[in-house]
């Protein structure tokens, strides 16, 4: 009895630990993101080189956030963040039909990898705020997420100027990785981490 109250216990108030990767092409919204997310203000950013790393806590989960810079040069570099990773946020600009083919071969060729094997998948189909932009669904057709096997995902509309979508996203991630861990299911693979 008094385990099972333990346990009931800490599923409330104990905070878990999640590490997250957050990926996509430049100029998706990813620091603008990140930095909403930690500071709940929005930013004027420059493109990222190399990577900005924050906590965000959210309810009862602690959330390490990576976020790497997206351009083309420095993509080969996306693998040396990949370990340990609970889940890939992998962050889309719904205004950017033109390279939505791009996003979908990088974010292919990410979640492949396995060091992600066991990471959930939370795509942020960014920019809804902007005239014209690709709905969730063909964000999803456009990134193939539903021929994905055996994977577990999950697509949000946002607007990271407002802070829209944002933390029902993380609602998403925090129950889904509860869920999982607490079933007994490995979330991450561990790998040389920097
Ligand atoms: N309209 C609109 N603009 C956004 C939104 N999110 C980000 N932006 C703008 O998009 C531009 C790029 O945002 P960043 O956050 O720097 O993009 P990034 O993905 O970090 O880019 P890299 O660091 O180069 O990989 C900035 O001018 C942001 O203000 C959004 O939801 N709506
Ligand atoms: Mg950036």
């Amino acid at each position: 009895m008094g385990q099972a109250l333990r346990r009931l216990f800490d599923s409330f108030f104990s905070t878990r630990e999640m590490r997250v990767v957050m990926l996509g092409l430049d100029a998706a919204g990813k620091t603008t993101i990140l930095y909403r997310l930690h500071m709940g203000e929005v930013l004027s950013t420059v493109p990222t080189v190399g990577f900005n790393v924050e906590k965000v806590q959210y309810k009862n989960v602690a959330f390490t956030v990576w976020d790497v810079g997206g351009q083309e040069k420095l993509r080969s570099l996306w693998k040396m963040y990949l370990s340990n990773s609970d889940a890939l946020i992998y962050v889309v600009d719904s205004l950017d039909r033109e390279r939505i083919r791009d996003a979908r071969q990088e974010f292919q060729t990410i979640i492949k990898d396995p060091l992600m094997a066991n990471s959930i998948i939370l795509v942020f189909a960014n920019k809804q705020d902007l005239r014209g932009t690709m709905s969730t669904d063909e964000v999803s057709e456009g990134l193939g997420l539903h021929d994905l096997r055996n994977r577990i995902w999950h697509i949000q509309g946002t607007c990271a100027l407002r802070g829209e979508g944002l933390y029902d996203g993380l609602d998403w991630l925090a129950s889904t990785l509860k869920q999982l861990q607490e079933s007994g299911h490995a979330t991450s693979v561990a790998g040389p981490s920097i």
